[in-house]
């Protein structure tokens, strides 16, 4: 039971911590100028993997999903009053990253109703919903039936055992017509992603735009004025993985004038790209750390009845392709998830009526449920921060450095514990930073989420053995996320050695702990850290301007080593131990370097129970580094922590 695991004893009270909230006082700078607003206008999440609560440790991006519901409200207002459409457009991977979607029993079983409180108008479907059969047969059964006819499946279909046959999880288009008229026809496709469970069935892009209900949903017998296409699939073309090119290029070679406006995700980066001179692509992010924003005018539609130009606000004024001459204009911007920024591009920002009661509901919701998955319990108190990328691999603040140390000293086989093993992970299966400080249950799986179990090929000859690693990194690999830029954020100021210093104390403690006004009153002047995007529009994108954070190239597989000879000589043998999730690579690997094995040699090192949701719980937990500070951890002495 993953919800039992956490250990019961230290817990970090939430409700005497408060999440810094960026303030005119504490420096965060804020947007930069109003959001340019269009004929038609989008908000577009993607990747949440169950950041419904936002980032605790990370001001920057400390909106909770009550917030986004608040400032979805607003924003729609607006568009009302404005005389324009706004579409909100989700594009999957809704769990693994997350204690509020990964503690339960079932990935998504208690965040994807919290989810389930934004009126999107298209979702769909992404890797993480398909990897294991239980979730998506969940998604197939729940979610896709929350949203019938909007939630997008074009080429992902599952098999239905009441009826033997396979079938779409969600609809395979959708056509609509938006509330000012506009007529869209909209697609949901997933790239050709090969790691699902054999309970369902993906259709590659390049066959499924050959497929007749494709073809004759193009040539639809009703007039189309845009189409949508939204894919859990990188926006740009030349991106790996991504199949959003033969969809575009499929649907203008039937429609060479229409325009076509895409949203994608999964590679977890804000891009925006262009296709042709009516054709353009948003990315927004990961992780409720970007809300993306994109406004058009300039659709030509018989049955428009709003403003193409609304007044009183900036209108899109950029051209795809500076030579077009056929009137769209398009504005994009990556939205930081605060606040701040949804309190400043609301209708009456600045003033205490921003929570409307039912964002205040789904706050209230998260932090219930956070408690009832008692994702505050304390594993240990992190020494120092170890990050993904902002630290050369090797270095010591690092995370594989951590990694591979924590893999060595938990991952044991009592039986062979004294023959020198070598423990690979692929560095995807790290998710995030780990932040000095508490380090807490959700923590654990905010940094290694998934359930990937430790198998081995016993006694590999030394020769072979001690290549595994190189090959596997210099080898075709198991496809990855590519990550995108992040990081926590300290304040600056000067802080004790073991304090978090993204959180501070409320003196008196409080319920109401993140409900406080912004206080925006004056311009600020300080850049933070944070996302530095540069798409095909340029570099002004990013909502808020931040300084860039280092972010150095990693491997995809790391190790830990134990066991080895003490006098610095070499074994004869060693057992290599590597994670289920990529064994027919480790194979084909120590085939390539001319061992003789097959996937029949392989076998669990532990109990498959023992996952990579649990190495870095047990290190911290018998670390005495670890340990050493948790009375004074996170902020100082017998403050916000109990037992
Ligand atoms: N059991 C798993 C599943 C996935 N991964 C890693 O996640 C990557 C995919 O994540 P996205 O959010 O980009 O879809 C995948 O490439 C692996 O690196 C894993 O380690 N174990
Ligand atoms: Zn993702
Ligand atoms: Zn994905």
């Amino acid at each position: 039971c993953d919800s039992c695991y956490g250990p019961s004893s230290a817990v970090v009270h939430e409700r005497n911590v408060r999440r810094m909230q960026p303030t005119a006082q504490n420096a965060t700078v804020g947007p930069k100028a109003p959001l340019e607003w269009g004929q038609i206008n989008f908000l577009h999440t993607t990747d949440t993997h169950g950041w419904l609560e936002g980032h605790i440790k990370e001001q920057n991006y400390g909106a909770d999903w009550g917030d986004f519901v608040s400032f979805s409200r607003h924003m729609t207002q607006k568009a009302g009053n404005l005389g324009v459409d706004l579409l909100l457009v989700d594009t999957g991977d809704l769990h693994d990253g997350n204690g509020l979607s990964d503690a339960s029993s079932l990935d998504g079983a208690l965040s994807n109703p919290i989810f389930e409180n934004i009126n999107y108008d298209l979702l769909t479907i992404g890797n993480h919903e398909l990897y294991i059969s239980d979730i998506a047969y969940d998604t197939f059964a729940n979610f896709s039936k929350v949203w019938g006819e909007k939630y997008l499946t074009s080429n992902v279909q599952i098999f239905n055992s009441a009826t033997g046959q396979y079938e779409y999880i969600g609809a395979k288009y959708r056509y609509f017509t938006t509330e000012h008229g506009i007529r869209i026809m909209s697609f949901g496709v997933l790239f050709d992603f090969t790691g699902n469970s054999n309970v369902s069935k993906i259709t590659k892009a390049a066959d499924m735009v050959k497929q007749q209900w494709f073809l004759d949903a193009v040539n639809y017998n009703e007039t189309i004025d845009l189409f949508l296409v939204i894919g859990h699939n990188p926006v740009r073309r030349t991106d790996s993985g991504s199949t959003l090119g033969v969809v575009h290029d499929t649907i203008r070679a039937l429609r060479p004038n229409t325009p076509i406006q895409a949203f994608g995700g999964h590679s977890h980066v804000r891009d925006f790209t262009v296709y042709d001179e009516s054709s353009t692509g948003l990315e927004s992010g990961r992780y409720c750390e970007t809300l993306g924003w994109l406004s058009m005018s300039g659709i030509n539609s018989t049955t428009f009845t709003g403003n193409m130009k609304p007044r009183g606000v900036a209108n899109p004024t950029r051209k795809a392709v500076n030579s077009s001459t056929n009137g769209l204009a398009y504005s994009r911007r990556y939205l930081d998830w605060n606040r701040l920024t949804f309190e400043y591009h609301a209708t009456k920002s600045q003033d205490s009526t921003f929570d409307y009661h039912s964002g205040l509901r789904v706050t209230e919701t998260i932090n219930a449920t956070r408690t009832s998955l008692n994702l505050s319990s304390l594993y240990g108190c992190a020494p120092a921060t170890y990050c993904q990328s902002c630290q050369p691999f090797g270095a010591a603040g690092n995370i594989f450095t951590l990694v591979s140390e924590a893999l060595a000293a938990t991952v044991i086989n009592a039986s062979r514990s004294d023959i020198a093993r070598y423990i690979i992970v692929n560095t995807g299966s790290i998710r995030f930073d780990l932040v000095k400080g508490p380090f807490t249950y959700d923590d654990s799986f905010i940094v290694s989420p998934f359930t990937d179990a430790f198998q081995y090929i016993p006694s590999v000859p030394y020769q072979y053995a001690k290549n595994v690693l190189n090959q596997l990194n210099g080898a075709t690999l198991v496809e990855r996320s590519q990550g995108g830029l992040f990081g926590y954020m300290p304040l600056p100021n000067n802080h004790d050695s073991c304090e978090d210093p993204t959180i501070s104390l409320i003196s008196g403690g409080g319920s109401d702990l993140k409900r406080r006004s912004t206080g925006l009153t004056r311009r600020q002047t300080v850049v933070t850290p944070g996302y530095v995007t540069s798409d095909d529009f340029g570099t002004d994108g990013d909502d808020t301007p931040h300084s860039a954070i280092p972010s150095y190239t990693q491997p995809n597989y790391a190790q830990g080593n134990a066991s080895f000879p003490t006098n610095g000589s070499d074994p004869d043998v060693v057992d290599v131990v590597f994670l289920d999730y990529f064994a027919s690579t480790v194979v084909k690997e120590l085939v390539a370097l001319g061992a003789n094995y097959t996937t029949a040699d392989v076998a669990y090192y532990m109990d498959p129970s023992f996952t990579t949701q649990k190495y870095l719980p047990e290190y911290a937990q018998i670390s005495p580094e670890w340990q050493a500070d948790v009375p004074n951890c996170p902020v100082g002495k017998g403050i916000g922590y109990s037992d």
